[in-house]
């Protein structure tokens, strides 16, 4: 028999031996899982579950595959020069009379929905908030490392079954679910990031057939008997550049409900536009899902952060300092209403956008001068027509609640009422009109400062975090990246504060420097020593500074994060 040491270190660890007792995961074919085994992990990681992921990524890489060559095409015709804009061959879908399946009883009012990781305390203040919808986010909220998605799954699985419960102990209390609670939606990962603790067929498993078909197969038919009357379970899907990825989920989805013997259209998703390109392909993103769709989002940070990538090449575009990138510039508000015109005229949800702020517990009449703006952007949004809108923090509910019953009073949404007619007119020179504002020192500053602490927060496992008031999560961190990227590449003077200062090599350099040291005084020497802050000022630093732009920080940073078992075995 071999001995513990010779079996511990195989290669294919799925099943792993000690003496002669099992302590692996039961893998089908062509399956490996490099992650660490616990066997509250191998609940989730059932045979058939596995089998079903593997089924999902054989009959869809190749697509996968294809999607993501397309749209690394699409870049380089950017950085020639090109702009996105919207297709002449999918015009009769953008002209065409078609509407989407009529919208579930369960989700038809979404007014206010709140959003967080699948943390296990934070599912249940959240499902117990109040707002109508919880999406648990295993994407831009999450820092996807084996741990943080394994009890994210084992969280999302308890909380279906009702049996979630979390004990504080510092504070003994006892968190479990109230009876009334909010439906729960989740966001999978991107179509880009890989899950490096799963191999299926010798390569990473896509990350997003990982989250969706582990917790498709876990929870379908419970979350449809208790959550769903009938429907679900129901998804957002983010980052998507252009219809044909829809159509990929699309098929994921008939795939699953053929699978568990359900009715066709019983999934339900509302998709992210956070991309530029996106915003062309409104209408072809929807008839791609129309069976399956609840309506789409404004996700305007990574829709900033997109902006910015796309015209990467393009000198005469900066964006000025990143707080002054609001809904009033034209190209956001036009993104915005012409969302909220498609999703009506296509019979289905036009959602908000996330409201950044979080409250400020030390300083009342500074909450409450933050509570005004947020209250402000929601009744914007309420009345433009959205059907309902995101908070970050359970603390803005009451307020955002208050905002929209007010513009819709008994109604479950707009989507019968507001069809803005007004904004069917709108065109690529609205949706691309040059961003107006100024540069300055202290916006080179603060996305130095939020970009690092962003990155040392992701490092150790935290995907979502309270800076300077805000929540900073993966979308706003990047915009601070490629945002000094974007100055640091066209030597934008940062004249907005009569600084008259042209970012280079060497200014950035120094604001490094000194935003590391305001770091270490804000957080303290202790937690600074512990903490990562060193490795994300490293990575952070090479990103900004790379000659060619990479398309996700979190790519890079998840080599950081992925942990092979046994320890030692390459990461990817
Ligand atoms: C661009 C985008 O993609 S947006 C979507 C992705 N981003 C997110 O989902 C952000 C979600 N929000 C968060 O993670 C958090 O609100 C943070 C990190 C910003 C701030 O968290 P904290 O520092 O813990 O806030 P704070 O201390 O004020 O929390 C007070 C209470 O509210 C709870 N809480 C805070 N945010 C949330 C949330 N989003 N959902 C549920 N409960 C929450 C806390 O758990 C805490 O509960 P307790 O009193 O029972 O202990
Ligand atoms: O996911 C939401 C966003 O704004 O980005
Ligand atoms: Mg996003």
């Amino acid at each position: 028999m071999a001995s513990f040491e010779e079996t511990f270190h195989q290669p294919n660890n799925s099943v792993q031996k000690k003496s002669s007792r099992i302590i692996g995961y039961d893998v089908p074919e062509g399956v490996d899982i490099r992650g660490r085994y616990d066997p509250e992990f191998s609940k989730i990681l059932t045979r058939d579950a596995l089998q079903f992921v593997a089924d999902l990524q054989r009959e869809f890489r190749n697509h996968i595959k294809y999607a993501m060559e397309c749209r690394k095409e699409a870049k380089m015709r950017y950085n020639c020069g090109g702009l996105p804009g919207f297709d002449p061959t999918t015009k009769y879908i953008r002209e065409g009379e078609w509407m989407c399946a009529p919208v579930p009883q369960a989700v038809a009012d979404r007014r206010v929905e709140i959003t967080g990781p699948p943390e296990r305390k934070m599912i249940i203040d959240a499902l117990n908030s109040g707002a109508k919808v919880f999406m648990a986010d295993l994407e831009d909220a999450l820092s996807p490392s084996w741990e943080n998605l394994m009890r994210s799954h084992i969280n999302l699985r308890d909380a279906i079954n009702g049996t979630i419960t979390f004990h504080d102990q510092a504070r003994n209390k006892v968190y479990k679910l109230n009876d009334q609670t909010a439906k729960l939606f989740v966001r999978p990962r991107g179509w880009h990031l890989p899950e490096a603790h799963i191999f299926i067929d010798g390569e990473p498993a896509t990350g997003c057939l990982v989250d969706f078909g582990l917790y498709f197969i876990q929870n379908h038919a419970n979350f449809r008997k208790t959550q769903g009357q009938g429907f679900g379970p129901f998804f957002y899907l983010p980052k998507m550049e252009h219809s044909r990825e829809a159509r990929i989920w699309n098929n994921v989805f008939e795939r699953a409900e053929k699978w568990a013997g359900i009715e066709e259209g019983s999934i339900r998703a509302t998709v992210l536009i956070e991309t530029l390109p996106a915003v062309f392909q409104l209408n072809e993103i929807l008839y791609e899902l129309r069976d399956h769709s609840v309506g789409l989002n404004c996700g305007r940070w990574d829709y900033i952060f997109s902006y910015l990538k796309t015209v990467q090449a393009q000198p005469d575009r900066i964006l000025p300092d990143r707080v002054q990138v609001g809904m009033n510039q034209h190209f956001m508000r036009s993104y915005s209403d012409l969302l909220i015109h498609t999703c009506h005229k296509r019979g289905v949800h036009a959602m908000g956008g996330m409201a950044a702020h979080i409250p400020i517990s030390d300083d009342p009449e500074a909450n409450e001068a933050s509570l005004q703006l947020v209250r402000k952007d929601k009744l914007r949004e309420a009345k433009a027509g959205h059907d309902g809108t995101w908070v970050a923090h359970p603390g803005l509910i009451p307020s955002c609640m208050e905002v929209f019953t007010s513009i819709m009073g008994n109604l479950p949404n707009q989507i019968h009422t507001m069809k803005r007619q007004d904004a069917s007119i709108l065109d690529e020179e609205d949706l691309l009109q040059r961003p107006r504002g100024v540069c300055t020192l202290e916006g080179l500053r603060l996305n130095t400062r939020v970009g690092i602490q962003y990155l040392a927060a992701w490092l150790t496992g935290v995907g979502c975090v309270p800076l300077y008031n805000f929540l900073e999560d993966a979308a706003a961190a990047e915009i601070s990246r490629v945002q000094i990227w974007q100055w640091l590449k066209y030597g934008a003077e940062l004249d907005g504060d009569g600084f008259g200062v042209k970012v280079n090599a060497d200014l950035f350099g120094r604001v490094v420097e000194e935003e590391m040291a305001r770091i270490e005084r804000e957080v303290g020497n202790e937690k600074f020593k512990k903490g990562m802050y060193q490795e994300a000022c490293k990575l952070f630093t090479r990103l900004c500074t790379a000659s060619v732009l990479d398309d996700f920080m979190t790519l890079d940073a998840y080599n950081y994060i992925v942990i092979h078992h046994p320890i030692g075995l390459s990461r990817l």
